[in-house]
């Protein structure tokens, strides 16, 4: 199921135009092409419209967002939406400060997203539930885990109704849902938060796939949190004793790159809820 999505990324090779931020760029440029799709990093207000028109997915990151890149994001999405092309967000750092929370009181007012995607102290920020977020990662209380999973995935369905778009909340164990069912996905490892850009880089991954895959935006969702949480342990198995973040770094995108259909089916772990 999830081998046939992936298929269509490398057969469509979506172009994804990313409004992301200055920390992870190239990151997400690279996870883009390993995935089987196609880049594009833009954001000046003068031609967000333009280039946002001509592409399959419009993913907007909030990582170091300012006053220009917040105008050409409520730009571009408006043009995404008149266009039927999807809209994805990953309100990272929500919920740390004024701007940030201001920033996505407009988007959420303004754009209609296909889906959403951040750590749990991220998406309870977004609903406004008492997140404690600590930087851009993930309060270490808000975190998911077997003890807390039936009230995290209920929080979750809640979160895709409130906010009426796919909900992906990633963590040890990642929850994704739209409202009615709840995916919970197995798999990466306690390393990847020790890299910056592994939620950037997922949350391009999901866009990549429902560019290629718009029809299908909760699947497609799931299916690339899967990758990259196969890739993730892959990229984990790789690591020698002298390597660290940088490396394990490369290697997941490496990994993202050589992955199979027929392996992410075969190696694919979740349950529905
Ligand atoms: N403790 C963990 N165990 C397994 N996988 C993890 C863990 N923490 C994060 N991940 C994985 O790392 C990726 C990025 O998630 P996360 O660290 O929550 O994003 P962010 O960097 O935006 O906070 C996801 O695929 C997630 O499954
Ligand atoms: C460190 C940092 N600061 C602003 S954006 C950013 C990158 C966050 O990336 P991720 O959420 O994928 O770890
Ligand atoms: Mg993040």
């Amino acid at each position: 199921m999830f081998g046939e999505l992936l298929e269509n990324v490398r057969r469509n090779v979506p172009l994804v135009h990313n409004i992301t931020n200055y920390v992870t760029v190239n990151d997400v440029a690279n996870i883009i092409l390993a995935v089987g799709g196609s880049p594009i990093m833009a954001d000046d207000e003068r031609e967000v419209a333009e280039i946002t028109s001509k592409s399959r997915a419009l993913y907007l990151n909030l990582g170091t967002l300012n006053t220009r890149t917040i105008k050409s994001m409520l730009i571009a999405a408006e043009e995404a939406n008149k266009n039927n092309i999807p809209v994805i967000l990953d309100p990272v750092g929500a919920g740390f400060s004024k701007l940030r929370d201001e920033a996505i009181d407009q988007l959420l007012g303004q754009v209609k997203f296909s889906a959403i995607r951040g750590n749990m102290s991220e998406i309870k920020a977004l609903l406004k539930k008492g997140s404690q977020a600590k930087g851009v990662d993930v309060q270490v209380s808000d975190q998911i885990g077997q003890d807390n999973l039936k009230s995290c995935v209920e929080f979750a369905k809640q979160a895709a109704r409130a906010l009426q778009c796919v909900i992906a909340i990633s963590g040890p164990i990642d929850i994704v849902s739209d409202g009615e069912v709840a995916y919970c996905v197995y798999g990466g490892d306690k390393l990847m938060s020790r890299i910056t850009g592994t939620g950037c880089q997922l949350t391009a991954m999901i866009a990549t796939f429902i560019g290629a895959n718009p029809r299908k935006v909760l699947l497609a969702s799931v299916a690339a949190i899967a990758m990259i949480d196969i890739c993730g342990e892959q990229g984990v198995r790789r690591m020698t004793d002298l390597d660290g973040n940088a490396s394990l770094r490369n290697y997941i995108i490496d990994a993202v790159f050589n992955l199979t259909e027929t392996e992410l089916d075969k190696e694919a772990r979740y349950e529905t809820k």
